[in-house]
């Protein structure tokens, strides 16, 4: 009996069925990927879409349906049929899917909270079509927080040497200063300060911290908010034994001799934080959720439909993904993932 057939279970949700989620998924029964993870890994889709997609890329593999009974077989993709709503077409959103999609994560979730699986990878999906089908969606995100009855929860991204988490997620830019409070900033700190050491072994973590404004606030002349808001927290929570660095200008915090500084920056909106990260690591970073009961992580990029169908999708964050949650279930257990 092969070693992975006691391996965890990891589910990939594969996203939006118009995108390249489908197709990056398919190159996990390429074997010599595959032989990467001391994991079971099992693909969340439409069997169809898989089979119709594989056969006009040409994908070697083969699928076979999940049964977590069966020990795995090299070259072969273990699915679990979701039915789509309608065909889907590479490229070509159609909001008749959008149930489809959260039916994926649907499933994981909740094998991730039986614990039929150790932890949910999501591949793409597309926030505006969701939200067109009359569902309001802004990201895997904020809906995992709903519905595992999570408060608040913290979005990092990681890659090219840096983790990157954010204050606020996916807001209007006009939004960001009044969500900015001292209660965010506090408890996003304190879930950032423990998830680094549960997720990546970081007992003490040195946490760069960004001001909000140009030049974090120029003394008050430049914005209030790191005077009146950011600062205090910081103080607190340096008095309970936290090592924070800030409220620092977001331009030269994401320079090297800064960033030597510290073990993960948190930034206090989406582009603020993400823009400096994705320009060093996309393709092969990550994104994590911090704070779930649950370990979920994602690839760093979106559904690229103009790149769906064409085979040409990069599937390397998919696969950093994967080994990420392997590595933060293993640590989760209490040991290091053995290589099956
Ligand atoms: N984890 C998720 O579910 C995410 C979803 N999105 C959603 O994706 C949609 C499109 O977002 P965009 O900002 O256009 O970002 P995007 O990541 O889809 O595309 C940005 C650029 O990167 C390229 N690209 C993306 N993935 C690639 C891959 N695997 N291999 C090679 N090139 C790749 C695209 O062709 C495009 O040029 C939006 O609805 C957005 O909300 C965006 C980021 C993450
Ligand atoms: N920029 C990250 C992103 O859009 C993915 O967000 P989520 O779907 O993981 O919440």
């Amino acid at each position: 009996m092969s070693a992975l057939s006691s391996a965890p279970v990891i589910a990939v949700s594969s996203g939006e069925p118009a995108g390249v989620g489908p197709e990056i998924c398919l190159r996990l029964a390429d074997c010599a990927l595959a032989a990467r993870f001391p994991a079971r890994i099992v693909v969340l889709a439409d069997r169809s879409l898989l089979a119709e997609r594989a056969e006009a890329l040409h994908f070697p593999g083969q699928l076979r349906d999940w049964q977590a009974g069966l020990p795995p077989q090299a070259g072969t993709l273990e699915v679990l049929h979701q039915p789509l709503a309608a065909a889907a077409t590479p490229g070509r959103l159609d909001p008749a899917n959008s149930r489809y999609v959260l039916a994926l994560l649907e499933r994981a979730l909740s094998g991730c909270q039986s614990g039929e699986f150790a932890a949910m990878v999501t591949a793409p999906v597309h926030k505006g079509v969701i939200n067109d089908a009359g569902i309001p969606f802004s990201g895997h995100t904020e809906y995992l927080a709903e519905r595992t009855a999570t408060p608040r929860v913290v979005m990092m991204l990681a890659g090219g040497g840096l983790r990157v988490a954010l204050v606020t997620t996916h807001l209007p830019l006009r939004d960001v200063p009044a969500a900015v409070t001292q209660t965010a900033v506090e408890e996003t700190l304190r879930i950032l300060h423990r998830e680094m050491s549960a997720k990546y072994g970081i007992d003490r973590p040195r946490i760069l911290v960004a001001g909000l404004n140009p030049h974090a606030g120029e003394g008050g002349y430049l914005g209030h908010e790191e005077i009146e808001v950011i600062a205090p927290v910081l103080e607190r929570l340096r008095a309970e034994g936290m090592t924070l660095l800030g409220p620092l200008p977001a331009d030269t915090m994401f320079s090297r001799p800064v960033l030597e500084r510290g073990d993960c920056v948190l930034a206090m909106y989406h582009d603020q934080g993400l823009t400096a990260l994705k320009y060093a690591s996309f393709g092969h970073g990550i994104n994590v959720t911090l704070g779930l009961p649950i370990i979920r992580t994602s690839v760093d990029h979106g559904t690229a439909l103009e790149l769906a169908g064409s085979g040409r999708a990069d599937p390397g964050s998919l696969l950093v993904a994967i080994e990420q949650a392997i590595e933060m279930v293993a640590r989760a257990a209490g040991s290091r993932p053995a290589r099956a």
